[in-house]
């Protein structure tokens, strides 16, 4: 969501597009020449443009890509990033126009209380690379530790950015959740993060966490078919097809809890679902979690690992729900795993529970 900007050739809604940049070399609008991007015009008065963008997800922001993809001799020399953190009062929903001015008076008013201007600084005022494919792509490292809702983007003093991409790990407001809620520990939202997997050819399991449902398959998790399909496929006594291998994604909670519900959506998988999937959990500490990230998950020293869900078999396309008895696991849980036999694509998982009083933090 673009708050707050001044644009002209191009709008600044385009920085927050999921597709990469275009160049259409025929396409021009009656401002100019269409760009993908956010474009101002050639700056003849004082001072320099911005944009405010609320983040899809708050939370604790480890890197940024300022992508000037495309914008050549009208990329924008330098840029700088600032932050905050904004309760939801302090929320808006402005836009401006093409001319460089705000729709109106009150708008104005909105944007100056929110004395953006003097933000924290995360990327100080840097000279950014044009948009030549081997250039487009201004990397910047964040280290911030607080949890951030609004960017100010300002470039210096004007000219064209592709796409602004924020890099972190969403972060929940714990202390404002009445205890009793259930909610999906795992959602993106909620802090959820995907820390390991086994195979993500065709899409990322971080996309399994993501907002609402999926938007087609590459919004999903997809592994490549696994080479080790017996050449003729048998089943068990339950319909599961006996296969040697399996793909696996870890993720930890936004925060520990009891799970009592799970949905695995295969939405848009239709004629590759995994045949069937389960779930293990356990509980790790961070120290804990460091030595298995660093061992690739793929050993169990501590034998932690227990089973939340059988086995079970999947549909095609479809949304399984099932319910979890939270007394056959002792406490709550921090880490899931979750298992597909033997390949395929999963759009969602959502485990919702009721998080715990113990909190752990991470550096991750
Ligand atoms: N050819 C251009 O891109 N010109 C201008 N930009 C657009 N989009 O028309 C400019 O000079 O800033």
């Amino acid at each position: 969501v673009h708050l707050f900007t001044h644009e002209w050739f191009a709008p600044a809604s385009n920085l927050l597009k999921k597709e990469p940049p275009e160049f259409i070399a025929s396409a021009f609008t009656e401002y100019g020449k269409w760009m993908d991007g956010w474009e101002t015009r050639r700056k003849r008065i004082p001072g320099h443009d911005w944009c405010i963008i609320q983040l899809g997800v708050p939370g604790i922001i480890h890197g940024l890509d300022v992508d000037t993809s495309f914008f050549t001799g009208n990329y924008s020399p330098s840029a700088s990033v600032q932050a905050a953190c904004l309760g939801m009062d302090d929320s808006l929903t402005l836009e401006g126009d093409r001319t460089g001015m705000a729709a109106s008076e009150s708008q104005f008013e909105a944007v100056a209380k929110l004395h953006s201007e003097s933000w924290e600084e995360l990327v100080p005022v840097t000279e950014l690379k044009p948009g030549y494919s081997d250039t487009c792509h201004n990397y910047f490292p964040i280290t911030y530790p607080s949890r951030v809702t609004h960017l100010r983007l300002n470039m210096y003093p004007d000219g064209g950015i592709a796409r602004l991409k924020v890099y972190g790990v969403g972060h929940k407001d714990w202390s404002a959740l009445p205890t009793q809620d259930q909610l999906d520990l795992v959602a993106l939202v909620n802090g959820g993060v995907c820390l390991g997997y086994s195979d993500a050819h065709f899409g990322h399991p971080r996309n399994m966490i993501g907002l609402g449902r999926s938007a087609n398959m590459g919004d999903g998790w997809e592994t490549a078919r696994r080479l080790d399909r017996p050449k003729n496929l048998q089943v068990d006594g339950k319909g599961i097809l006996q296969v040697p291998g399996y793909e696996w994604a870890v993720l930890r909670l936004g925060h520990p809890g009891v799970i009592s519900q799970i949905e695995i959506d295969t939405n848009h998988f239709k004629g590759n679902f995994p045949d069937s999937c389960k779930i293990e959990v356990c509980y790790l500490t961070p120290e804990e979690e460091g030595k298995y990230v660093s061992g690739r998950w793929s050993s169990d020293p501590g034998n932690k690992w227990r089973v939340l869900l059988q086995p079970q078999k999947l549909q095609a396309h479809h949304r399984h729900f099932y319910s979890c008895d939270p007394l056959a696991l002792s406490g709550p849980v921090s880490h899931v795993r979750l298992v597909i036999a033997p390949d395929g694509g999963v759009s969602r998982l959502r485990l919702w529970g009721r998080p715990s009083s113990t909190r752990h933090t991470s550096k991750l």
